[in-house]
């Protein structure tokens, strides 16, 4: 292959590499903006033949929320792109290899994206660790429980709504998956909404006068408004810091005059909106769909991150032919984490580790599925008591 990979530096290059991407996407409407205004210096790497970008693969700055809480350095990887005239001769591959080796020498000890394609990351070692589904209410069968909690304030900041507003509440988001929002997804997503013909609305929820939530919502398939039925509203962003701020969301969007349905575009597999309607009913949740596809940059940085539940620890053998520093056995227990010269309970791919690894998907499962090399049985069960979690993780940031 005579392509090479270099960091795209200057304006042009890296204007180069969004156009590529948006070639290779060829459905997205960003076609107007200034690449450098929502990329970041450094972190774009471009596939050039000739001389002319031919492929890229972006990446912002991060953190992800890890079991127990932790926050770890995280590459959120967007921007793939290879130009259709030569797809299928390993730039991709080259690219994701040194963004890989890139994102270990910055100490970043996870990777994330979101996959246009379910056959193409497992590969680089990205595993499924989140997964997210819509979910659409039918306004006038959905009355709240008595019990559900009353929630505090809501206020209109239509108008008014920054990014330092909103990311002043989700940069607190704690639950596990949530990633912290880069400068250039925020101004991305404001120059989206600004150039929207159809309106965007937002709401912040307080409580005792700190800002502790927020939706963002828009009316959908507005033809026909607003006599018609078929009145649906969009949800789509949510962001709740805890039960109260989420009750009183719904209480905002539940309440709207005129519409029909409130269709929320992503929600936690184990949200309890539909455990807190009256009729079960009125809540019509979409299909599962894979949300985070994770990659462990540094294992034993990432394993040593999060926090294990109670038992017997297990050793666990783990393959990475991308980054074989990562090669090794580790054991893993209630009281950390280390690498081992001990015979492995069990092994698997560093893909399939990072699918287990915030607890969204269980050890039975992938054991079941043949994805995991059993020496002991009994490490299995072990394994999933060592890796549970109290919420099945979620993210709730497409970007
Ligand atoms: C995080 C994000 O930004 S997601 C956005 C990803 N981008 C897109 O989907 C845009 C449209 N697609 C593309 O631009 C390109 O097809 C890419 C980026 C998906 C792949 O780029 P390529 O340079 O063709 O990939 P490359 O040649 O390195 O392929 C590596 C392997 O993955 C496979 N592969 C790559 N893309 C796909 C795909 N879409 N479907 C199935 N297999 C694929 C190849 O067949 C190859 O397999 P092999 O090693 O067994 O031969």
């Amino acid at each position: 292959m005579s392509v090479e990979i270099m960091v795209l530096t200057t304006s042009d290059e890296v204007n180069a590499g969004l156009r590529v991407f948006l070639r290779a996407m060829i459905h997205l409407p960003f076609h107007a903006i200034d690449a450098t205004e929502i990329t970041e210096p450094g972190r774009f790497l471009g596939a050039l033949d000739g001389g002319e970008v031919v492929g890229g693969a972006d990446s912002y700055t991060s953190r992800l929320v890890v079991p127990g809480g932790a926050r770890v350095p995280h590459a959120a990887v967007t921007h793939v792109g290879v130009l259709p005239t030569h797809r299928r001769r390993g730039i991709v591959s080259a690219l994701m290899a040194r963004q890989l080796r890139d994102a270990a020498a910055r100490g970043e000890v996870v990777a994330s994206l979101r996959a246009t394609e379910a056959v193409i990351y497992e590969r680089f070692g990205y595993g499924v660790a989140s997964s997210a589904r819509s979910a659409r209410v039918a306004v006038a069968r959905a009355r709240l429980r008595p019990e559900v909690p009353a929630g505090g304030t809501v206020r209109l900041v239509d108008r008014e709504v920054t990014t330092e507003l909103l990311d002043g509440v989700h940069a607190r988001a704690g639950w596990t998956g949530a990633i912290d929002r880069p400068a250039g997804w925020w101004e991305l997503r404001r120059r989206l909404r600004e150039a929207d013909q159809v309106p965007h609305y937002a709401v912040v929820h307080g409580t005792g006068g700190v800002d502790d939530g927020y939706a963002l919502y828009q009316p959908r398939d507005i033809a026909g408004r607003p006599g018609g039925s078929e009145r649906t509203v969009g949800v789509t962003d949510f962001v709740a810091l805890d039960d109260g701020a989420r009750a009183g969301l719904w209480r905002h969007l539940l309440s709207l005059d005129m519409v029909d349905t409130v269709e929320f575009d992503a929600l936690a597999l184990d949200d309890p909106l539909p455990l807190a309607v009256v009729d079960r009913r009125a809540v019509e949740l979409g299909p599962a769909r894979d949300e985070t596809w994770l990659r462990l940059v540094d294992v034993e940085a990432a394993l040593r991150a999060r926090a294990f539940g109670e038992g017997e620890p297990v050793v666990v053998q783990v393959s990475d032919p991308l980054l074989p520093e990562n090669d090794g056995a580790y054991e893993i227990g209630p009281k950390g984490v280390a690498r081992t010269v001990a015979p492995p309970d069990l092994g698997v791919d560093v893909a399939t580790l990072a699918a287990a690894y915030l607890g969204g998907t269980r050890w039975r499962q992938l054991a079941a599925a043949g994805r995991v090399d059993v020496h002991d049985p009994g490490a299995v069960r072990r394994l999933d008591v060592l890796f549970a979690v109290d919420a099945l993780p979620f993210s709730g940031t497409f970007f």
